[in-house]
């Protein structure tokens, strides 16, 4: 309790956080999150500092987990940045303390565990909800969050096709030529999305540009963009025929504008159905709307330790 704390950078994350491990953590995460019981799991709904003179937010994120023993916070700073900007638009720390003591055991970089645990949640999702012979992902967006639900969703399932749109074909083209296997560029969302099983939304739109009209019947998208409340990714078509699970029912009404503004109802937390108090309607159109959880913060910071002092 006496030293200091370990500084963990973000190429160190990098190279001992892997979705293999996250995955079962991330589940089991949200199994507890979603039982509501205060016993086992603190995580108030996040705390947002609005950066007016910097089109940005400060999020807050602490969690306490008594019998995993974490106790954690995150501080994610994001923002709406113009096109063209170097900037870059989300910034995180994760602060891991020790809960008897109160000192800080460890600060880690927070960007290679947003991404990753974003795209593990999805994932999560998909793996649930997704039709059962899903043959074509469309990522929607080119950014951080593209790669890693590129990534994740390529690593644990098999398309035979993946598809990406950004709103320039330059951006789409960098980005099929910066990973592994095959992308096909679309020009148009609607060319990406037609008869896709999977959807993924990770871009910084503020007014839809997924409209359910374009959208296979049955097909499962993971809306991970629009974090405010008067932020949209996708129409009021799609949200209201859709099943619509969340990762929490108070984030999701509280900050996702694609859930307030449509009036469309939350069906069940993604925790529900991992305890099965909630089914999984895989058949139907589903969206799962992300907007992230301190939760999956805190037990990726935890594992991001372990596996790092693992190899100390
Ligand atoms: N649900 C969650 O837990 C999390 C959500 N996010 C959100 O996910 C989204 C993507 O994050 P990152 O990949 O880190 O951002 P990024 O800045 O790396 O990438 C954003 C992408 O959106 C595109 N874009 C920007 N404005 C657009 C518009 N008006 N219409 C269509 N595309 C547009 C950009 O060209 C880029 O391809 C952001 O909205 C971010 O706030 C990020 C982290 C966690
Ligand atoms: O959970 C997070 O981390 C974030 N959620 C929405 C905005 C960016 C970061």
């Amino acid at each position: 309790m006496d030293s200091p704390p370990i500084v963990i950078s973000r190429d160190e994350v990098k190279r001992v956080l892997r979705y293999i491990d996250l995955i079962p953590r991330l589940e089991s995460a949200l199994a507890i999150f979603s039982r509501k019981n205060s016993l086992e799991i603190i995580q108030p709904l996040r705390s947002v500092i609005p950066l007016s003179k910097y089109n940005g937010f400060l999020g807050l994120m602490p969690t306490y987990m008594e019998q995993e023993g974490i106790l954690s916070t995150k501080m994610v700073c994001f923002y709406k940045r113009e096109d063209g900007s170097t900037l870059p638009s989300t910034q995180a720390t994760v602060l891991l303390f020790d809960p008897e003591y109160g000192n800080v055991k460890a600060i880690i970089d927070g960007e290679v565990i947003t991404a990753m645990r974003t795209a593990a949640a999805s994932a999560i999702s998909a793996k649930w909800l997704m039709p059962a012979q899903a043959e074509v992902l469309a990522i929607l967006g080119t950014g951080n969050e593209a790669l890693s639900h590129y990534n994740v969703f390529t690593e644990i399932f098999t398309f035979k096709e993946v598809r990406v749109w950004s709103r320039t074909r330059e951006r789409a083209e960098a980005f099929s030529r910066s990973v592994a296997g095959p992308v096909k560029v679309c020009v148009t969302v609607e060319e990406a999305v037609k008869d896709a099983d999977a959807i993924v939304t990770v871009t910084r739109a503020t007014q839809p540009i997924l409209f359910g009209k374009w959208i296979k019947p049955g097909a499962h998208v993971a809306a991970v963009g629009a974090c405010r409340p008067d932020w949209r990714e996708l129409d009021d078509e799609l949200m209201r025929e859709a099943v619509v699970y969340v990762d929490s029912r108070e984030g999701a009404t509280t900050e996702s504008g694609d859930v307030i503004l449509s009036g469309a109802t939350v069906f069940a937390e993604l925790g529900e159905v991992l305890n099965e108090t909630r089914p999984a309607l895989r058949e139907k159109t589903t969206v799962f709307k992300s907007l992230g959880l301190g939760i999956e913060d805190a037990v990726s910071a935890k594992l991001v330790l372990e596996r790092w002092e693992a190899t100390q």
